[in-house]
Order: C-alpha cells, then sequence, then structure tokens
C-alpha cells in the first residue's frame, strides 16, 4: 500500500532537485506545491518575464563603459548590482542563509521586490532528457528538473563548470558572446544568475519565490544575449534555450532571504 502510494507520487512528480527530494521528501511534506497543470505552474506571461530581462541587460549594456555589445564585457560588481536597482527596484546577492546547515542563501540586499517580479535566474548547462549527464549529476545538488524532463545543471565547480565553459565557448556568433559565464565566480555579472543558490523553504518559513520555466524568443535581442548565464549542451539551433526564472509569490521586503519550493507535484 505504501509502495503504490510512493510510486503514484514519483510519477507524478515532475520538477526539481532529485536528491534532494529524495532525502527530504518525508521531512518537509507541507512544503510541496501542487498544480493541477502544466500552464499553471506560470505564475506570470513570459512576456511580463522577457521585459524584465530586458530592462535589467539593457541597463547592464549601458553600464559598461568599454566596447558595448561586443565580447569581455567589463562591468564592475558594484556598477552590475547599481543597474539592477535602478532598472527593476531591488537587488540581490549571496551571503549565508538564516535556516540552520543550509549553506549559502540568496538575499534582497536593497530596495522592495512586489509580486510576481522575476527575482533571479537559474544559472547552467541545458540537458535535454534524452542527453547524458551521469557524471556530471554525480553528487551534484545543483542539478534542477523542469517540469518536461529538462535538466539544468548549475554547479559553479568541477566537471560542470568545465562543461558549461566549454559549451559558451562553442556558441558565439561573430563578435556576439550568446551566453555569460561569469555567474560562475564569485561576481556575476548578471546579477539575477544566483537563483542556483536559493534554499527550500521549511514548515515554518513558506516560500516566497517559486520557479518557473522560459524558452527564449527568437526576437531576443542578440547583443544582450552575452548576460544570459544558460547554455545548451547539444549545439541545436532549431530549439531555443531554456532559461529558468524565479519569480516572487509576494512582495519581499530588503533583509528577507528567498526561498522557493524544491518540490511541485502536477496533477
Ligand atoms: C541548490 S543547492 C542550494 C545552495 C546551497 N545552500 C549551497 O550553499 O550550496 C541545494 C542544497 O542546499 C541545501 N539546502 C537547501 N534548502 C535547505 C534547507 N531548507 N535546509 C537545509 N539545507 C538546505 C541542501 O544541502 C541542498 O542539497
Amino acid at each position: 500500500m505504501a509502495l503504490k502510494r510512493l510510486e503514484s507520487r514519483w510519477r507524478s512528480y515532475r520538477h526539481r532537485f532529485v536528491p534532494w527530494l529524495v532525502l527530504n521528501l518525508g521531512k518537509n511534506e507541507r512544503t510541496l506545491r501542487q498544480v493541477t497543470g502544466r500552464s499553471e505552474d506560470k505564475l506570470v506571461p513570459d512576456e511580463e518575464v522577457s521585459r524584465s530581462l530586458l530592462k535589467l541587460f539593457g541597463a547592464l549594456l549601458r553600464t559598461d563603459t568599454a566596447e558595448p555589445a561586443v565580447a569581455a564585457l567589463s562591468v564592475s560588481p558594484q556598477a552590475a548590482h547599481d543597474a539592477m536597482f535602478q532598472s527593476m527596484g531591488f537587488s540581490i546577492d549571496r551571503r549565508p542563509s538564516t535556516l540552520p546547515l543550509a549553506g549559502t542563501g540568496v538575499f534582497v540586499t536593497r530596495g522592495f521586490v512586489p509580486k510576481g517580479a522575476t527575482v533571479a535566474m537559474y544559472p547552467g548547462t541545458v540537458y535535454q532528457a534524452y542527453e547524458p549527464i551521469f557524471f556530471q549529476s554525480i553528487r551534484n545538488p545543483f542539478v534542477f528538473r523542469c517540469i518536461d524532463g529538462v535538466l539544468i545543471d548549475g554547479h559553479d565547480k568541477g566537471i560542470s563548470k568545465v562543461v558549461y565553459k566549454s559549451c559558451s565557448g562553442r556558441d558565439r556568433l561573430g563578435p556576439f558572446l550568446l551566453s555569460d559565464t561569469s555567474w560562475l565566480t564569485a561576481s556575476p555579472k548578471n546579477p539575477l544568475a544566483v537563483g542556483q543558490y536559493v534554499n527550500n523553504c521549511s514548515n515554518k518559513q513558506p516560500a516566497n519565490v517559486c520557479y518557473q520555466e522560459y524558452d527564449l524568443p527568437d526576437q531576443f535581442p542578440l547583443e544582450l544575449r552575452q548576460f544570459l548565464p544558460n547554455v545548451s549542451y547539444s549545439h541545436d539551433t532549431l530549439r531555443p534555450v531554456r532559461c529558468v526564472v524565479l519569480v516572487s509569490l509576494r512582495d519581499i521586503k530588503p533583509g528577507e532571504e528567498l526561498l522557493s519550493n524544491y518540490y511541485t507535484i502536477v496533477h
């Protein structure tokens, strides 16, 4: 009976962090997020996400004093955070988590995040459901699973880092970089690209952000793609780049830690 229940739960489980789910589902069952269909998993329309990204990336591009629109931009971390604050009204950064034994977390450092805002991005290499990720996934807590089985490896160390850099170096169009590698360092030039450090909510502290899949539209400007923290594992020009953004579930005040929901059940 218990086995049957577990099996049906596993089949309807679509999301997020597999190792964490296996180890902690029993302890944190009250934090499960339930949605009744794929479309319901989107809190805000894709156009709204596009608008936010275009606004921030445009501001980051203008902040750069070197040659705009070409490779190797040199926005300083402080300038990038200022650009974020001015264009979005808030900024976020990594700090030690407020949750016991949870390592690093992500906090609102300045300004207010309104409900429905694109508050962070989940960086990493994007694997289609059929692509090999075995070695990269060993003891890797940063493998994010999308609803359709696409995986995003957001680990900024070891083999994951090597794979991301190599895919990012491969995909460029003339002078244009199509993705950013600086999220692999302590100071990403796109300050949104720290979503892989957002921790899971607890029974006491409910989630204030949720994950939302976002396929990059074809018309996304070439000169702004250099700020994207995602690259496809295989060079596949037909498929749009899969990104995952974190969207605020309520207004969030400065000093608050962003907490997501590592489990989503799609019925
Ligand atoms: C995607 S990473 C998040 C970043 C992580 N905090 C770090 O410093 O690397 C997922 C890992 O964070 C930790 N974590 C996330 N939420 C937690 C929580 N509520 N309590 C304890 N640890 C947590 C677990 O070790 C989990 O495997």
